[in-house]
C-alpha cells in the first residue's frame, strides 16, 4: 500500500485504474495479461522445530533448495509476474535469498515486515490496495503438481469470489475441511475440525483464487483469517464461494514424518521436481538406495537404504549407514554411523559409532560424541553437545 501511495506522490495525475507496476516492470497494459499473486510465509512452522530454530519453515532445504522456491517457480510457470510475499518468522532468511524476484523472472515485494499479528486475511488485505485483478494466494508450505492454472481458470469459469483448492486427505483433523454441492460451491467449512465433526475429507490444500473485492469484507488492521474467519464469513452471507478438488500430488509438509514422505515422493516420481536433479549414484549402494548430494562434498562409500538427501560441504566416512534421511549442508559423519529415517540440522558432528534411530530430528550446530544412541522419534535442540557414549530416550 505504501508503495502505491508513494507513486501516486510521484505521478499525481495517474488515474485510479492504472497500475503503477506496468510502470515500474514495463509490461504491456492488457486487462488480465499482468498477474499477481500472494505467497503466506510467515508462519513459524512450529511442529517442524528444531529445524526452524534458525530459518523459517519456507527455507528448510529441500533437495538443497528452499522448499517455497518450488512453489514459487509454478507460480512464474503459470505466467505470475509480481508476488506479494507475506513475511514475518524470521524474515530476512527469506528476503536475503529472493531479493526482488530478478532471478526467478518475477517482481517480488515483501509485506507485513513488522510481524503485526494480522492473520492471513488480515496481511494479504494490507497488499491488496496493489491488486487489480483475479489473483492467487499460496502457502508457502506446500509441495505440489497441482496444475495452478487449471485452478485460476476454473474460478474465472465459475465466476466464483473466491475458490479453494481442495485435496483429499485420510485424516483430516489437522487441516480446513469442506463439503461441496454437485456444482462445487461450498456449503459448509470447518477448520480443524474433531474426529466425531469430521464431516469431509476434502481439505484446504492453502491455495486460493480471489476477486480483491472480497477483501472488503476484511477489517483493515485487525487479525483475520482465511480459514477461521473469512471463509464462514463468506458463507453466512451466502457469497460464492467454491471448492476445485484435485486428486495431485499435494503434502503440506507439516511434520519431519511428512519431510521425510515428500523426498521418498521425489524418488519414487510421485512429486515431480524440476529442479531436483534426481540421481543415484551407482557404486555407492550397497542395498540399492538413492542419493542426492549437494556440491563440494567428501563420502567414503558408506550404505544407503531408501534414500540419502545430502546438502552441500558434507563429510561422511568409512562403513556409515544411512536409510531414509536427510543431512544439511556442513556437517561431518564419522565412521560407522548409523542414521535411520531422520533429519540431521546444519553444521551437526556426528562422531563414529553414533546411533540415530527413526523419527529423530537433531537441531543444527549440535555435537553427538562417538558411540552415542539416540533413541526413536527424539528432537534434539540447536546447539546441544551429547557426551561420549550417551543414550538419549524419548520421553
Ligand atoms: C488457519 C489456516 O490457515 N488453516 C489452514 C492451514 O493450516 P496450518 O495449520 O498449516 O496453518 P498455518 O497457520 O501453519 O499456516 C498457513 C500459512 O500461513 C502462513 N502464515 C501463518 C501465520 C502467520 O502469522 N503468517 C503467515 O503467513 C504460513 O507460513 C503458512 O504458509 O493450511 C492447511 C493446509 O496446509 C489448511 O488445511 C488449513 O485450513
Amino acid at each position: 500500500m505504501g508503495e502505491r501511495n508513494e507513486q501516486r506522490m510521484i505521478f499525481p495525475f495517474y488515474p485510479l485504474w492504472v497500475s503503477t507496476k506496468y510502470i515500474r516492470s514495463g509490461k504491456q497494459l492488457i486487462l488480465g495479461g499482468y498477474m499477481q499473486a500472494v505467497l503466506m510465509a510467515g508462519g513459524k512452522g512450529t511442529r517442524l522445530l528444531p529445524l526452524t530454530v534458525y530459518r523459517p519453515k519456507p527455507m528448510i532445504p529441500f533437495f538443497n533448495r528452499p522448499m517455497v522456491e518450488y512453489i514459487l517457480r509454478s507460480l512464474v510457470e503459470m505466467g505470475v509476474d509480481e508476488v506479494f510475499i507475506l513475511v514475518g518468522y524470521l524474515k530476512e532468511r527469506i528476503m536475503d535469498y529472493f531479493g526482488d524476484g530478478s532471478e526467478l523472472g518475477i517482481e517480488i515485494h515483501y509485506s507485513n515486515k513488522d510481524n503485526i499479528k494480522l492473520g492471513t486475511a488480515g496481511a494479504t488485505r494490507k497488499v491488496v490496495d496493489m491488486i487489480d485483478d483475479t489473483f492467487m494466494v499460496v502457502s508457502s508450505d506446500v509441495l505440489t503438481n497441482l496444475d495452478l492454472k487449471a485452478l485460476y481458470e476454473y474460478h474465472k469459469k465459475k465466476k466464483a469470489l473466491a475458490t479453494i483448492a481442495l485435496s483429499q486427505v485420510e485424516d483430516p483433523t489437522q487441516y480446513g475441511i469442506a463439503i461441496v454441492d454437485s456444482k462445487n460451491r461450498i456449503t459448509h467449512f470447518k477448520e480443524k475440525p474433531k474426529p466425531e465433526e469430521a464431516f469431509s475429507n476434502l481439505v484446504n490444500a492453502g491455495i486460493y483464487v480471489f476477486e480483491p473485492e472480497v477483501f472488503d469484507l476484511v477489517p483493515k488492521g485487525q487479525e483475520f483469517d482465511y480459514s477461521k474467519n473469512l471463509f464462514p464469513k463468506m458463507l453466512d452471507e451466502n457469497l460464492p464461494l467454491y471448492g476445485f478438488p484435485f486428486k495431485e500430488y499435494w503434502n503440506d509438509v507439516g511434520r519431519p514424518s511428512s519431510f521425510l514422505q515428500a523426498i521418498n515422493d521425489v524418488f519414487l516420481g510421485k512429486l515431480k521436481l524440476p529442479e531436483a536433479r534426481v540421481d543415484t549414484l551407482k557404486g555407492n549402494v550397497e542395498y540399492g538406495g538413492a542419493i542426492f548430494t549437494g556440491q563440494r562434498c567428501r563420502i567414503r562409500r558408506f550404505n544407503v537404504r531408501g534414500f540419502a538427501v545430502i546438502g552441500d560441504n558434507v563429510e561422511i566416512g568409512r562403513n556409515v549407514k544411512i536409510e531414509h534421511s536427510v543431512i544439511f549442508s556442513n556437517t561431518v559423519i564419522e565412521e560407522g554411523a548409523e542414521i535411520k529415517e531422520a533429519i540431521i540440522g546444519e553444521n551437526v558432528y556426528i562422531g563414529k559409532g553414533v546411533l540415530i534411530k527413526e523419527g529423530s530430528v537433531i537441531g543444527d550446530n549440535s555435537v553427538i560424541e562417538d558411540f552415542s544412541k539416540i533413541g526413536s522419534n527424539v528432537k534434539i535442540w540447536v546447539e546441544s553437545r551429547i557426551g561420549k557414549e550417551s543414550i538419549i530416550l524419548p520421553d
